[in-house]
This record gives structure tokens, sequence and C-alpha cells, in this order.
């Protein structure tokens, strides 16, 4: 395929990843977007919990299976490989949309903090999570992460090195700190909804799977004993846990 079409491709996905993660942050926190966790007119119980849950694992699934090396040499036998993680980009930021256009809303409460010393904690607790997921972005890589360094040294005809294994700022104190950025961001709210509980539950469920699973077994073949080093070291989500 032409190279900047690929380029154009790879610009396209980061755009949607954008929209997605910004819109990520007004649907958790219900800011400011027109549907939100809580918004949308309330189905029964089962149907909620049932279609949220598929939700989920479509997300799930699409971003574990794209994930694997096996799936990732399936796919540049066919497509360059400078398409591989802006396709990956693409699809996970599409199923995040599906999840936010189709989700069912459960309003019963759990907890509610508003307008109290709590809440305010809360809601800073919040806004730092994301803080934390978008700055540990760049503390990997942000730009290969995201596809385009890829994009950008095809364009160039240039070779896209290897990610390189950080261990830099917040990755000297947990090994997966965007991950600790999700699990903050989606727990800390003043106000916690059944339908939002499911989500974080479900979420956290998931994040502690396919890290522990799935990225960490990964990371230990690609990397080797650096890695085996490294886990040994820091903790995987908790700063300093005791090992
Ligand atoms: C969405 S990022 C999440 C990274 C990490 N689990 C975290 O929560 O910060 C997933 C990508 O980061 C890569 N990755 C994970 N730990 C890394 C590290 N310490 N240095 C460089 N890349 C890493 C994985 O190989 C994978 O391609």
């Amino acid at each position: 395929m032409k190279k900047s079409i690929i380029f154009i491709y790879g610009i396209v996905a980061y755009c949607i990843f954008l929209v997605a993660f910004l819109y990520a942050i007004g649907f958790v926190g219900n800011l400011l977007v027109p549907k939100t966790i809580d918004s949308g007119v309330e189905p029964t119980l089962l149907k909620a919990v049932l279609t949220n849950i598929i939700l989920l694992s479509v997300f799930a699934l699409q971003h574990s299976i794209m994930a694997r090396p096996k799936f990732k040499a399936w796919f540049t036998s066919i497509f360059s490989k400078a398409m591989e993680r802006s396709t990956y980009v693409l699809l996970s930021s599409l199923a995040l949309l599906l999840v936010y256009w189709q989700w069912q809303p459960i309003t019963t409460l759990v907890w509610q903090t508003e307008n109290t010393v709590p809440s305010s904690i809360l809601t800073g607790l919040f806004f730092l999570g994301w803080l934390i997921v978008l700055l540990s972005t760049f503390m990997i890589n942000h730009f290969e992460l995201f596809g385009l360094a890829q994009i950008y040294n095809n364009l160039k005809n240039r070779q896209t090195a290897n990610p390189k294994f950080q261990t830099n700022y917040f990755y000297k104190l947990v090994r997966h700190p965007i991950m600790l950025g999700f699990l903050i961001a989606f727990w800390a709210t003043p106000v916690m909804t059944l339908g939002h509980l499911l989500f974080s539950i479900v979420t956290t469920l998931y994040i502690f799977v396919a890290v522990k699973f799935l990225e960490e077994r990964d990371l230990r073949k690609i990397i080797g004993e650096e890695y085996e080093t490294y886990q040994k070291e820091v903790p995987m989500i908790i700063p300093f846990a005791k090992k």
C-alpha cells in the first residue's frame, strides 16, 4: 500500500483514539459529553447487566487478541508492518466508542458524597488517574504506543526500532502505571451507581488478568531475565507495596 495512504490511515486512527480517550473522561466522570455511564433510559437490571458485560467483553477480546504476537505475525504477513499498531489503536478506539454508545445505565446509588470534602478528594483523584495514564504513555513512548512513529518512519523510508524497555519515572514505582491510572480514574467517583460499579469491577478484573497472564508473559519472553529482575524489584500496580 502507498506509504502516504498508510500515513493518513495512522493519523486518522490516532485522531479517533484522541476522541475515544477524551470521551472516556466525560463518560466515566459524567462530565460534558451527551452520553455518560449514568445517562440514558434505564432498562431492566438483567438487560443492563448482560448488555454491559457483552460490550466490555467485546473490548477485552479485541484488545487481548490483537495484542498477541501470533495475531501480529498474521496481520503483518498480509498488511504493512507500519499499519499494525495503528490498526490496533483504531479498533480499540472503535470498541470503546461502541461501549459508550450502547452502555445501559443502572442508576441505583452505591455511594454518594456530593458537596463534601471526600467528594472533592475523589474528584481530584479521578483527574489525577487520567493524568497518570497520559503521562505514563510518554514515559514508555507515546508516539510508538499509538503507531505514529511507525507510520512516520515508514513514510520516510526508515526502520522503526523495536520498542525500548523502560524503567523510568512512574515505571520505577510500579510496572503498570497506565493501568494504575485507569484503576484510580474508574474507582474514584463522588457518586457511585450500580452501573458504574459494574464497569469498575469488570475493567479491574480484566486489567489484572490481561496484565498478569498476557502482557507480562509476553514481556518475559521478549525481554527475558531483565524483565524477571524488574518483576522482583518493582511492584505490579501499588506503589511501595511490599514484595
Ligand atoms: C497499553 S500499554 C500498558 C503498559 C503497562 N502495562 C502500563 O500499565 O503502564 C501496553 C504496551 O506497553 C508495553 N510495555 C509494558 N511495560 C513496558 C515497559 N516497562 N517499557 C516499555 N514498554 C512496556 C507492552 O509491551 C505493550 O505493548
